[in-house]
C-alpha cells in the first residue's frame, strides 16, 4: 500500500513518525517536515497498533536531506536496501541534530532527567563525509561465493566491491587479499578487522575470518591508543569486542579518563571498578590515575579476560590490576575481597541491552560516589539512568559522540556522582 505522510518528529531506530488516518507510522529514511510518499511494510501481525513503511518518493524535502552517499545503503525504492546506514539520506549536520535530540528525548521520556546533550564528532570524519570509520565489518558469502550484505525484504544478498563504511586500510587490504573476487563457501560469514595503525609497519596485524577461521593476517591483532603522551597496547580477538570506529578506543579511553580523573579529585589510593572491560580498553589508562590505583576489572568473555590480564602485564601493572571472568551481576553477587569492596569510582561499558536494575542496585549499595557510564543505546541508559537517580545519584555530566556516522547509533556518556 502506498501512502502520502507529513512526516512529524525523529522516532527510535533511525525512523520518524507520522499518522494515516489517525494511525501512528513508522518511517525509514524520512526527517521531520517533510511530505512523502512511502510504501507500508506488510503488517506481521494483524493487530498492530501501529505500521511502519519506507519512504519512496519526497514531495517536500528537509534542508537536511542529501542524496545518499552509499545509494546500496538508501530506500529500497532508489535501489538500495541493504543494513548498516539507516541515515544515509541525512547531511552530517542533520545527524548530529538527530542523535541530540534522540539522547536528550530518551533522557528526558525513560530517565526523568531533562539534559541538554552536545554530540561531538571524531577528528576527520567530516572531511572522510561519514564514510571510512570502520576497522571491523562482518559480510556473508553470497551463492555465488562473493561477499555479500542481504537486501532487505528479500532473500537477495547484493555482493560487494568495496566497504564505503569501512576505513581505507580496511578496503585496501581487502583489495590486496582478493576478497571482493570471492570464491567462498556460499553461506560463509565473512569478518575483516584492521586495526587503526597511523605510524607502523602494518606486517600481518589484520585478520580476514572465515567463519571462525583465519584465512590471512592474524588472530590476536594488536590495537594502539595514545593518552597524554603515554602508549596503550592490547593485544585483541580479530572476532572479539573492540570499539569499531578508528578513533573511538582514544576519544573514549580519554574522555573516560577524564571524568573519572575530574570525579576522583584528591582521592588517595583509589579502588576502581571497571565493568563490561572486555580487552582492558578503560583498565590500562586507569591504572595510570595512581601508582597505587587498583583496578578491579569484570568481563563475561573467557578470551577478553585472558587478553586483558596480558595486557596488564605487558604494560606492567598487572599488580594493580585484578580481572575476574564472569556475569558482572553474579560475580559482584558472589562477593569480593575486602580490598575492592569499596570503590572511589565505577566505570561501566555495557552492552546494548544496559546494566539493568539489579546491577545498578548493586553499584549503588557498594556507596561508590562516582559512576562513569559508557552507553551505545540512549534507551538503556535512560533506564538505568531512572534507577540510580531513584537510589540517590545525580546525573553531573552528559556528552554523546557519533562514532557511528551514517546510522543512529549514538554513544554516550554519563556521570552521576553522590
Ligand atoms: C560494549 S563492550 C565494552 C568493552 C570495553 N569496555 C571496550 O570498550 O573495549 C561490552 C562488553 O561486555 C561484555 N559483557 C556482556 N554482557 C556481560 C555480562 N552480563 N557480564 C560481564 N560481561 C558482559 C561483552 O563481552 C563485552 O566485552
Amino acid at each position: 500500500m502506498q501512502v502520502t505522510v507529513r512526516v512529524e518528529r525523529y522516532a527510535d531506530q533511525g525512523r520518524c513518525v507520522g499518522h494515516i488516518d489517525g494511525q501512528v507510522i513508522f518511517l525509514r529514511f524520512a526527517l521531520p517536515g517533510e511530505l512523502v510518499e512511502a510504501k507500508v511494510d506488510m503488517p506481521i501481525r494483524s493487530k498492530r497498533r501501529f505500521l511502519t513503511g519506507e519512504v519512496t518518493k519526497v514531495l517536500e524535502a528537509s534542508a537536511d536531506r542529501v542524496e545518499p552517499a552509499w545509494p546500496l545503503a538508501g530506500p529500497l525504492a532508489w535501489g538500495g536496501g541493504l543494513g548498516g546506514a539507516d541515515l544515509v539520506h541525512v547531511s552530517l549536520p542533520g545527524q548530529l541534530k538527530w542523535k541530540q535530540a534522540t539522547v536528550e528525548e530518551q533522557m528526558s521520556r525513560i530517565g526523568h532527567v531533562q539534559a541538554r546533550v552536545s554530540v561531538q564528532r571524531p577528528d576527520g570524519d567530516d572531511e572522510l563525509g561519514g564514510l571510512n570509520w570502520r576497522t571491523r565489518i562482518d559480510l556473508i558469502a553470497n551463492e555465488q561465493g562473493l561477499p555479500s550484505m542481504r537486501r532487505r525484504e528479500s532473500h537477495e544478498r547484493i555482493p560487494l566491491s568495496a566497504m564505503p563504511l569501512a576505513t581505507r586500510s580496511l578496503n585496501d587490504i581487502a583489495g590486496k587479499l582478493g576478497v571482493w573476487k570471492g570464491g567462498f563457501e556460499p553461506g560463509s560469514p565473512i569478518r575483516i578487522a584492521v586495526p587503526q595503525h597511523e605510524d607502523e609497519e602494518r606486517g600481518d596485524n589484520f585478520a580476514l575470518l572465515i567463519g571462525n577461521k583465519v584465512k590471512a593476517g592474524r588472530r590476536k591483532l594488536t590495537e594502539n591508543i595514545r593518552l597524554d603522551g603515554h602508549n596503550f597496547v592490547y593485544e585483541v580477538d580479530a572476532a572479539g569486542f573492540w570499539q569499531i570506529h578508528r578513533s573511538a578506543p582514544q576519544l573514549l579511553a580519554a574522555e573516560v579518563m577524564d571524568a573519572v580523573q575530574t570525579g576522583l579529585n584528591t582521592v588517595q589510593s583509589p579502588v576502581i571498578w571497571d565493568l563490561y572491560s572486555g580487552a582492558g580498553l578503560f583498565t590500562l589508562p586507569l591504572t595510570e590515575l595512581a601508582a597505587d590505583a587498583c583496578l578491579l576489572s569484570i568481563e563475561g568473555s573467557r578470551i577478553a579476560v585472558a587478553q586483558a590480564r596480558h595486557n596488564a602485564k605487558c604494560a606492567g601493572v598487572d599488580s594493580q590490576v585484578t580481572a575476574l571472568c564472569g556475569d558482572v551481576s553474579k560475580t559482584i553477587a558472589d562477593g569480593l575481597t575486602h580490598k575492592h569492596a569499596k570503590p572511589d569510582a565505577v566505570v561501566l561499558d555495557p552492552p546494548r541491552s544496559g546494566a539493568k536494575a539489579a546491577v545498578c542496585r548493586q553499584i549503588a549499595n557498594s556507596g561508590v560516589p562516582l559512576i562513569v557510564y559508557v552507553s551505545c543505546n540512549p534507551a538503556s541508559l535512560a533506564r538505568d539512568t531512572a534507577t540510580l537517580v531513584e537510589a540517590g545519584y545525580r546525573l553531573t555530566h552528559i556528552k554523546s559522540y557519533d562514532i557511528y556516522p551514517m546510522t543512529h547509533h549514538v554513544e554516550t556518556l554519563a556521570v552521576f556522582s553522590k
